[in-house]
């Protein structure tokens, strides 16, 4: 089956960063023009694009914003630090965000002058986007040769070409399995509660003709149970040297599921998601979002008024929970301490 995978949430058009607005999706596909680091930072937050590898690559070409807008003044390379500053505090979670920053500030660091920097951060951020869509080509294919050949696959969240420069990472292995002819039947988690699943892999996997079935969150005990579910595939947020992996939340309740129902737990995801400095998931700071979001859906209002809420965005899976870690350089297995190592930090 072809896989005509079109879908490009981030595009450089016209001297501008252009963003697919994620929040408008399935209703609309619109595209927000932005040219300064603030919108960037702010886009980032408020989720007009989100998923770990497109949030380190919307904010690559954040930074080589700051610096066309900098250019021509004395004091840039503070200037520069400042901008990382902003766009690292948009999302704390994914490391992919903090990586991407990080990178940029070192090759504006290898540039004698701004304009230099300019041309080069902007450079870099346009090969991290076509990079990241190859290695999530690869990462498809390694994943696909993993998974059981057949049955069920059930996915949480959005991991596709939206949460990426584009395929996706978890929803990539899910095109190439399909691409590939595996005999799967897909089942998509809605995601509660900004419905990343019913939104957006919906939208995805129906551009693309996959067929699947989209479940509430709470139907994944019921559906593994009945026997009808043969393995879990996710991406992930961060993952910490020892292989505790943040992602979505409601993901680590997926692993203990799969885990009780002796099915096999994937997470895929590039190497710049690992977190070679974060020893375990312990450390790992879990965004807590606005009450809104699960207090209201659509803008109409769901609960009483002012009720309390918690709303975590992402939680931790332990290691001992996962069987593989599928990433463009290769499948780890456990022990992951020394299988990430490997693939270098
Ligand atoms: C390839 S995306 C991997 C993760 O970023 C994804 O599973 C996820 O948790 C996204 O969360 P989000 O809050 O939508 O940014």
């Amino acid at each position: 089956m072809p896989i005509a995978d079109q879908i490009r949430p981030i595009r450089w058009q016209n001297d501008a960063l252009e963003l697919l607005d994620q929040r408008q999706l399935p209703a609309q596909e619109h595209y927000l023009r932005l040219q300064e680091v603030e919108a960037v930072a702010a886009a980032i937050r408020d989720m007009v694009v989100r998923g770990a590898p497109a949030i380190g690559i919307t904010a690559a070409f954040g930074m080589a914003l700051a610096a066309r807008a900098i250019a021509g003044t004395a004091d840039w390379r503070e200037s520069l630090n400042r901008s990382a500053e902003v766009l690292k505090r948009a999302r704390p979670t994914a490391v992919n965000l903090a990586w991407a920053v990080q990178q940029q500030l070192h090759n504006a660091g290898l540039c004698d002058d701004v304009t230099t920097a300019s041309e080069a951060l902007l450079r870099w951020a346009q090969e991290l986007l076509a990079q990241d869509i190859r290695d999530n080509q690869r990462m498809g294919a390694l994943g696909a040769e993993v998974l059981p050949p057949e049955g069920g696959i059930l996915t949480h969240c959005n991991t596709g070409s939206l949460a990426t420069g584009g395929y996706g990472t978890a929803l990539g292995v899910i095109r190439a399995g399909i691409a590939a002819g595996r005999n799967w039947r897909i089942y998509a988690d809605e995601t509660r509660p900004w419905l990343q699943g019913a939104r957006l892999t919906a939208w995805e996997l129906q551009k693309d003709g996959i067929p699947f079935s989209l479940n509430v969150d709470g139907a994944a005990a019921h559906l593994m149970a009945r026997g009808e579910i043969q393995a879990v595939i996710v991406g992930a947020d961060r993952i910490a040297a020892n292989g505790d992996t943040a992602n979505k939340i409601g993901t680590y309740a997926l692993a203990v599921l799969a885990h009780y129902h002796d099915i096999p737990f994937f997470v895929a995801a590039p190497v710049s998601t690992v977190d070679f400095a974060m020893p375990h998931g312990n450390g790992i700071v879990i965004e807590e979002r606005p009450a809104e979001e699960v207090r209201q859906c659509g803008g109409r209002e769901l609960t009483p008024a002012g009720v309390a809420v918690r709303n975590p965005a992402f939680d931790v899976t332990p290691a001992a929970l996962i069987a593989a870690i599928i990433t463009e350089k290769g499948v780890v297995r456990p022990p992951f301490l020394e299988g990430l190592a490997a693939l270098g930090g």
